[in-house]
């Protein structure tokens, strides 16, 4: 290893809390930066991860922890994917092997973690609303601290950003926004705040002509440095003309910048700018998502945001095979709808990749929109569209809709509206952790008047599901299926009910007995299936049904129900006021009493790990099923005839 190759490796490794940093020279933090970018790469393409977005923050984060003290100063990531360079300088590097695996590292800040971070929600937009709040309580309690959050560009296209910005310019606390922008959410930023900020980001004009100014005056000691000076007063000349600091600094708060969010000396010069100056101010870094790794660099699609698994270093692309996933059955779906129906739209909240709806926006342009992070504004922008005569399929994934509840609710539903929610990476997702399960749909959404919410069970009923969802005109639908790869098609032996295409609930797999009706939402079907085949072996029957639409519950199961010795429910989605206390309430309100037993996903908040994982941890698996409806009909047995056990019965 070269003398300097030894520097480096023993500079990062010399770097156990962000005081390590404050007396490292320029030159010592370029070697940091470099170092740290290898440690990033070869790190997340081992684990996955948010690669991309921390490669864009190096020089901002060091900087941030140069010029600010934490946790003193008190330093936000909204969002919270690009917290990986903060978790190195904060004594976590040897975390990192265990990043987003269970018992490891989380992939956001964790107070758990550490005293350094603070908002673990990993829902964007919310970072300058919790500045806000914790400015005021400096303020109040006459605590000198610092508050610092960093923003990207594509979560400043979320309405909380601009509620937070007026109240921010309003209490006019000391607080620092930086404005992290790299021109991209996953694909680049859309909307007229992006297009001012890439005004001023890319225009390369008056910025190259600036640069070579700067460089062959600066080798004329006589006039090169006045004359640069007048030069650069040009530049904020016309920066003021383009820049958006007018629109923030109408409000009442400063901006600086642009800064080039990749040279160390200039951020931190306008850090320190910003710190000094005793009131609400914008730093504007302009920075490169997957900055200092071709491969980032040179992704088209996304700069590499979030490898989901591990990748090959010389070329970035994956090594697991690729799978047939349910975005992708969905995506196909969507776009031969598309293709018979003109009135079909579809509408992304700055996910257009990630959630299929690329596929539709490449085929039809027209007819796919991209509203940025603003999930709240996509339902009820789609309820403007159902009302102007078309159908939108807002596609997001499950966990992002909660914060569109009340749009859901009363824009679309109070309406009437033909509006189809698809949504993606419902419940257990895995390695983004608590805030991204999307495990609450079905409680919340399935309380709202004339919704109807199905959970397919694999790539056939996706297809069926979605035709029966677009085909509703009076009332907004919800299709929701998990991440991942898709099972195998689970054809169903027959099924009950269901009118003119729609409705209807299949079985799955039945018995000579009745002893069990268990109840299969969405992609527990091949699970259900499995547990049934255990409990036959036990001499117990079970019918496995999937009710397909599961809001509200089909009258069907009420029939079904009064058939068997126990009702089994099993979801995706937290058990309280899930789809088995809605079954269990339908059961009482027709009167029927078979004893309901749900299973599905305690209310609390369950930690990072693979789907697999927590599943099984939640004892949600073939096996712990069985085990347990065994246990629940033997309890039955006893009750019912405790002299004689129920197989030696005829
Ligand atoms: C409410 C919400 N919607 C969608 C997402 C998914 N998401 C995660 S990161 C990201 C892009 C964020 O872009 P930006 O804020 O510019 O940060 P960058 O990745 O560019 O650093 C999105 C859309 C989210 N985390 N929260
Ligand atoms: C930070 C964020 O919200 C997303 O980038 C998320 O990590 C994507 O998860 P998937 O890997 O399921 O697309
Ligand atoms: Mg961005």
């Amino acid at each position: 290893m070269s003398t300097e190759e030894t520097e480096a490796a023993t500079l990062l490794s010399s770097i156990r809390s962000p005081g390590d940093l404050r007396d490292l020279s320029t030159e010592q933090l370029e070697v940091l930066a470099a170092e740290i970018r290898d440690f990033l790469v070869a790190k997340v393409s081992r684990t996955g991860g948010h690669l991309g977005p921390n490669l864009g923050v190096v020089e901002l984060t060091l900087a941030l922890h140069r010029v600010f003290d934490s946790p003193k100063d008190r330093i936000l990531f909204d969002t919270g994917h690009q917290a990986y360079v903060h978790k190195i300088v904060s004594g976590r590097q040897d975390g990192f092997d265990l990043l987003r695996q269970r018992g490891g590292l989380t992939g956001y800040p964790s107070q758990a973690e550490s005293e350094h971070d603070i908002i673990e929600n990993s829902h964007a937009s919310t970072a300058l609303s919790y500045a806000d709040g914790l400015a005021k309580a400096f303020a109040l309690r006459g605590e000198p601290r610092h508050v610092v959050a960093v923003v990207g560009d594509g979560a400043l296209t979320g309405g909380m950003c601009w509620e937070a910005l007026n109240n921010i310019a309003g209490a006019k606390n000391p607080l620092v926004i930086v404005v992290n922008d790299n021109g991209r959410s996953y694909s680049p930023t859309i909307g007229g705040l992006a297009d001012h900020l890439s005004n001023l980001r890319l225009n390369p004009s008056y910025e190259k002509v600036l640069d070579l100014v700067k460089d062959s005056l600066g080798r004329t000691p006589l006039v090169g440095p006045p004359l640069y000076e007048v030069l650069h007063a040009v530049k904020k000349g016309i920066k003021d003309a383009v820049a958006p600091q007018a629109m923030f600094e109408d409000l009442g708060i400063k901006y600086v910048g642009p800064v080039d969010g990749h040279d160390q000396v200039a951020v931190e010069s306008a850090l320190r700018k910003a710190k000094s100056f005793g009131g609400p101010v914008i730093v504007h870094a302009v920075t490169r998502k997957g900055f200092g790794y071709r491969p980032a660099e040179e992704d088209e699609a996304d700069c590499l945001h979030g490898p989901g698994s591990a990748f090959d270093i010389e070329t970035g692309k994956l090594l697991a095979p690729a799978a047939v996933k349910w975005t992708g059955v969905f995506a196909d779906e969507l776009v031969a709808i598309a293709d018979e129906r003109a009135d079909i739209v579809g509408i992304t909240a700055a996910m257009a990749e990630p959630t299929g709806i690329a596929k539709l926006m490449k085929k039809y342009p027209e007819r796919a929109y991209d509203v940025g992070i603003a999930e709240q504004h996509a339902a009820t922008s789609a309820a403007g569209l159902a009302i102007g005569g078309l159908h939108p399929v807002v596609a997001v994934y499950a966990t992002f809709l909660n914060r569109a509840f009340d749009q859901v609710l009363l824009d679309v539903a109070m309406h009437k509206l033909p509006v189809t929610f698809v949504l993606d990476r419902a419940g257990i997702t895995g390695p983004d952790g608590p805030s991204h399960y999307g495990i609450w749909d079905m409680a919340v959404f399935g309380v709202v008047p004339g919704l109807r919410l199905a959970a397919p069970r694999d790539a056939q009923t996706v297809r069926e599901e979605l035709r029966e969802a677009v085909s509703i005109e009076d009332g907004p639908t919800i299709v929701r299926f998990p991440t991942g790869a898709v099972p195998a098609d689970l054809p169903a032996v027959r099924r009950v009910g269901g009118v003119d295409g729609f409705g209807g609930v299949d079985v799955l797999s039945e018995h000579e007995r009745k002893d069990v009706l268990l109840v299969s939402v969405g992609a527990f079907a091949h699970l259900a299936v499995d547990a049934a085949a255990r409990l036959a072996e036990q001499g117990y029957g079970v019918t496995v049904v999937d009710p397909r639409w599961v809001r509200p519950v089909p009258v069907e199961l009420v029939g079904l129900a009064r058939e068997h010795r126990l009702v089994v429910t099993i979801e995706d989605g937290v058990r309280t006021g899930g789809v088995g206390d809605a079954i269990a309430k339908s059961l009482r309100d027709a009167d029927v009493w078979v004893p309901l037993r749900d299973l599905g996903v305690p209310q609390a908040w369950h930690p990072h790990g693979t789907r697999a994982e927590i599943l099984s941890e939640l004892g949600l698996t073939a096996q712990d099923v069985s085990r347990q409806v065994t246990e629940w009909v033997s309890r039955l047995d006893e009750t019912e005839q405790p002299t004689v056990p129920a197989r030696a019965r005829t």
